[in-house]
């Protein structure tokens, strides 16, 4: 019989439904915690009170930041630069609340493109927008391109010996998706680069002394990853990490 699935909480973003604010996660993450990660996706809404954090992190194996199209405001992490439109200050909030009441309560947190971007803003580091300077054609398709071409839009990527992700990717370079204008500028607190990319600009990171991992990558291992052993060990990992967060007691009932 198979052991218990851990349960991932995937956080939403704010969408206009018609006419109405919701919220909403693109299927292709969920799917992939689903059928690649062997988990249960849980959908989680940001627009509630930051109190509730800890006490859905307590009912979680594991949190997951999703991608998005919204840009982080940049007076979160201290910059007086105009916010770049389309924003979520409702995810921004929330989502910092989540990432910190994970860390202490011990449970993984994995981050996909602006989630890494959370992950490294809400342990104190900062973020620039490349779309001033040479190369950032390099990370995002040209304005107007379509799903298929957006995703297909990607740069190869140095990985750093010894971390988090040359272990469970066991490579050395990697050809990723890319569908940013955001780049980290200054690391956040414990956090150590796991890959580079065109420009120096950091496509994977760890942290280095939280009681359980905290992993993030810029790119987007969710597309259509069959066919991309890299992709399918991201998911992979997520949920052996779940796993191992709840640790059923040995012999205990499976369903
Ligand atoms: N807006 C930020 C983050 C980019 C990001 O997450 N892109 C994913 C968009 C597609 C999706 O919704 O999955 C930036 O530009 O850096």
């Amino acid at each position: 019989m198979a052991l218990k699935k851990p349960v991932i909480g995937v956080i939403a973003c704010e969408r206009i439904v018609e006419g109405e604010p919701a919220q909403a996660v693109k299927h292709r993450y969920l799917e992939a915690v689903e059928q690649h990660a062997q988990a249960v996706p849980m959908v989680i809404p940001t627009n509630q009170d930051q109190d509730n954090a800890a006490a859905i992190v307590e009912r979680l194996d594991a949190l997951l930041l999703t991608g998005s199209g919204s840009n982080i405001e940049p007076r979160r992490y201290g910059s007086d630069s105009p916010a770049m439109a389309p924003t979520d200050p409702g995810r921004d909030t929330f989502g910092a609340a989540l990432i910190h009441a994970a860390i202490t309560a011990g449970k993984p947190v994995f981050g996909i493109c602006r989630g890494l971007q959370e992950i490294n803003v809400a342990l104190g580091g900062t973020l620039r927008d490349m779309r001033a300077q040479r190369g950032a054609d390099l990370h995002h398709a040209p304005d107007g391109a379509n799903l298929e071409d957006t995703f297909a839009h990607g740069h190869d990527i140095e990985v750093a010996p010894g971390s988090v992700l040359q272990r469970f990717a066991s490579a050395t370079a990697l050809k990723v998706n890319s569908v940013h204008f955001q780049t980290i500028d200054r690391l956040g607190e414990g956090l150590v680069a796991n890959a580079t990319g065109p420009s120096g600009v950091i496509e994977a990171i760890s942290a280095l002394k939280t009681p359980a991992p905290v992993f993030a990558v810029q790119w987007h291992p969710e597309w259509q990853p069959e066919g991309r052993p890299h992709d399918l060990a991201f998911w992979k990992y997520l949920g052996e990490v779940a796993r191992a967060n709840y640790l059923p007691a040995p012999g205990s009932e499976t369903t």
